[in-house]
């Protein structure tokens, strides 16, 4: 699809920030559990829609009760609205020839959906959106159930000759990420002792996956970990020392293996080891949640100082300044590369598996988990691949 200058000038750049989202209120709980179990991306069942609506039935109460204990919903919306809006001011600025740029919110399962966000942006006129996931590292769970599902309702919608689409599909170890995550993780460590500092260890922790997603050859494991080695390696710059870490997982759901060890085993695990004191950084998300509010703040805290260990919650990126400015640098780093084939700054930002100026994904994106057998990623990303058409 070719595009002329001037019909571009005329709309908006639509920055479509895609995330799972999170019950906004205790009445959303269900219907927020229901789409999730329904997602076929994120938990493949047998007889999935008789299934789905009774596990998320029987769910709905304990977690109702710890949406409850977090004020009573999830915060996500909020902070993803804020993030935007305040992305898109520097963007202005950052890329005046793109300008004005739009913030929208595509949630995997609660309002704002992807199709309502896409019919607003078929009224707003939008010619051109790049479709940014707030997940910084990749799984097909996530990102790729929200890229899934846009190109289905792209689909569903007839609009697919409407906009130019790119994607920032993943950003693991933009330097302004790790930079936040380094500043937060000092603020903590500040609480302490100048002398004892260096010694207190401290817990990377993600979302885990289930091992038959991370056999299939998800790319999630391996991206968590880059964006720790690369906070790690700054972190000296801030504190002048290293402090001793391991990268652990938290919040599996039911039955299956999932990738270890768990957040709570390595807590008591340091305890075992001696350790009195422990830093938990939440490294796969970028918002606070109820893995975060909940989990981390209300249990594994809690349950640490019970055997005498006290663990500090380093904060959430919610409003932190280099995170709005990372999110704001990286859209117009990518908007530089697919519209106007600067090469310059593009090696800063991050993408693991590469980037090559006027693509409309990361390299990385084309490859399918070797194990993939599902026929929408390979729809979707031919989709996405064919991209953007750069007309300025
Ligand atoms: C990077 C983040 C996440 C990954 C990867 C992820 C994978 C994943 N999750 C489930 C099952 C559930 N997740 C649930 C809630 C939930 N998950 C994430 C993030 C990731 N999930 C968040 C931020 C939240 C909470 C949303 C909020 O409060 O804002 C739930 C619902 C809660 C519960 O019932 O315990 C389930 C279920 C699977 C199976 C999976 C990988 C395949
Ligand atoms: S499951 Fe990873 S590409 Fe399909
Ligand atoms: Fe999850």
């Amino acid at each position: 699809m070719k595009l002329s200058a001037t019909a571009l000038s005329k709309s908006p750049t639509a920055v479509v920030m895609m995330n799972m989202g999170g019950p906004a209120t205790l009445n959303n709980v269900h219907s927020f559990l229901s789409n999730l179990f329904h997602d076929k991306d994120l938990i493949p069942l047998p007889f999935q829609s008789i299934l789905a609506p009774r596990i998320a039935s029987r769910r709905t109460p304990k977690i109702k009760q710890q949406y409850k204990e977090i004020g009573g919903g999830s915060p996500i919306l909020k902070w993803t609205q804020l993030q935007g809006d305040a992305m898109v001011k520097l963007l202005d600025e950052l890329s005046p020839s793109t300008a004005p740029h739009k913030p929208y919110i595509a949630f995997r399962y609660v309002d704002p959906l992807t199709k309502d966000t896409l019919l607003q942006m078929k009224q707003d006129g939008v010619k051109r959106a790049v479709a940014f996931t707030q997940y910084p590292q990749y799984s097909c769970s996530t990102t790729g159930s929200s890229l899934n599902e846009l190109y289905k309702q792209i689909h569903a919608l007839g609009i697919e000759n409407d906009i130019n689409w790119s994607i920032i599909d993943r950003w693991p170890n933009h330097p302004l990420l790790v930079q936040a995550f380094a500043q937060n993780i000092t603020k903590s460590l500040e609480k302490y002792d100048a002398e004892e500092r260096k010694n207190i260890p401290i817990l990377f922790s993600a979302h885990s996956l289930p091992m038959s997603i991370v056999n299939r050859g998800d790319p999630y494991p391996a991206e968590v970990a880059s964006t720790v080695q690369a906070v790690v390696s700054h972190l000296p710059t801030l504190t002048g020392h290293s402090n001793p870490h391991r990268l652990t997982w938290q919040s599996q759901v039911g039955p299956s293996a999932w990738l270890g060890q768990q957040t709570s085993d390595a807590i008591q695990g340091l305890r075992k080891l001696g350790y009195t004191k422990a830093l938990v950084v939440p490294i796969a998300f970028t918002s606070d949640h109820i893995e975060t509010l909940y989990e981390l703040d209300l249990e594994c805290v809690k349950e640490a100082e019970e055997i005498g260990l006290h663990l500090e919650r380093v904060e959430s990126l919610n409003d932190n300044p280099t995170f709005i400015r990372a999110i704001a640098d990286l859209t117009a780093e990518h908007l530089g590369s697919v519209y106007h084939n600067k090469q310059s700054d593009i090696r800063q930002t991050g993408y693991v598996g590469g980037w090559q100026v006027g693509q409309p994904t990361s390299t990385q994106f084309g490859l399918r988990c070797p194990g993939c057998t599902n026929d929408v990623c390979l729809k979707q990303k031919d989709f996405f691949n064919q991209g953007a058409t750069r007309v300025i």
